[in-house]
């Protein structure tokens, strides 16, 4: 069965930052994404991780049956499949704005097991705008995602740092920093997902995440992975930690500490080393 048509949520919806913009919009649905990852790379990663077994509803969770990933170029095998994973769309699914993604690659479909996430995810708005949307465990169902599942990897245009301080990309709120020597140095390349990506770019912060990310190589490319810190639900909503200086720079107030009571609580205080302790846990058998 050919993939359904996306339904994309268009200019003038009512969700989003502000009454006419919706994150959809910022994207260019029919250019090819450029994927840090060649697709192939990208379903090796997916064949080692996505198996929707590890994936159960209700009770019985599976601890996942795992060969080690491959760390190095060396430990990495060649010869992968397609790759379905490519470009990600929105589609709304009801009328509360609820959305999923579907992969828009001609060889999947939403029951193709390599696009398992698209059963157990959606992408909707949180509530708050401030926050915008975020990517849940999908409430439709008892899903439970066990810690340690590979969960996906950042996508998007890979552009030269550091990130912009002045201009019209200065504001730029998709970036993600990638790290490719053993050090951090000042002009890393950025994978930039304001304009095409995949769900990870929908992933919100927060000071206690349940999602971790590991710069991975895997072959010849890097990949920036995340993986679930902790059994992920239903309901729950997927949160990464940005780090300390996402918020100031960009002159925003992380809705964490309106919860807690502000920036200095002390119990924002330590948020980023937590979130590596609780990712070496879930990782730890790997
Ligand atoms: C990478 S985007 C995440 C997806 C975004 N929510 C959307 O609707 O496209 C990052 C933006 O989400 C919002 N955001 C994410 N986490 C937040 C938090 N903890 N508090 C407030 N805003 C947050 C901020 O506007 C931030 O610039």
């Amino acid at each position: 069965m050919p993939p359904k048509k996306a339904n994309r949520v268009t200019k003038g919806g009512k969700l989003g930052h502000g009454p006419k913009w919706t994150p959809f919009e910022a994207w260019n649905f029919e250019r090819t994404v450029r994927e840090i990852i060649p697709g192939a790379v990208c379903k090796q990663i997916e064949s080692f991780y996505a198996d929707p077994r590890r994936w159960t509803v209700s009770g019985r969770p599976q601890r996942p049956r795992l060969t080690k990933f491959p760390a190095t170029e060396q430990d990495s095998k060649s010869g992968c499949i397609t790759d379905h994973a490519r470009a990600a769309v929105a589609e709304p699914v009801d009328s509360q704005g609820v959305a999923c993604f579907t992969v828009s690659s001609a060889a999947a479909t939403p029951d193709d097991p390599a696009c398992g996430w698209t059963k157990w995810l959606e992408i909707r708005h949180t509530g708050s705008a401030d926050k915008g949307y975020g990517i849940f465990v999908k409430s439709t169902g008892r899903y439970e995602i066990p810690q340690g599942s590979y969960l996906g990897h950042y996508v998007g245009e890979i552009i030269p740092g550091p990130p912009k301080t002045k201009g019209k990309d200065a504001d730029n709120r998709y970036l993600y920093e990638l790290q490719v020597g053993l050090e951090w140095d000042a002009d890393r390349p950025l994978v930039d997902a304001s304009k095409m990506g995949n769900w990870t770019r929908f992933m919100n912060s927060s000071c206690d995440p349940n999602v971790g990310e590991r710069i991975m190589q895997i072959g010849k490319v890097r990949v920036i992975a995340f993986f679930a810190n902790k059994m992920l639900k239903s309901g729950d909503e997927l949160c990464i930690y940005y780090g300390d200086d996402y918020f100031n720079g960009h002159g925003l107030l992380c809705s964490c500490d309106e919860i807690a009571g502000g920036p200095h609580d002390p119990s924002a205080v330590g948020a980023g080393e937590r979130a590596r302790e609780r990712l070496q846990e879930a990782l730890a058998d790997y």
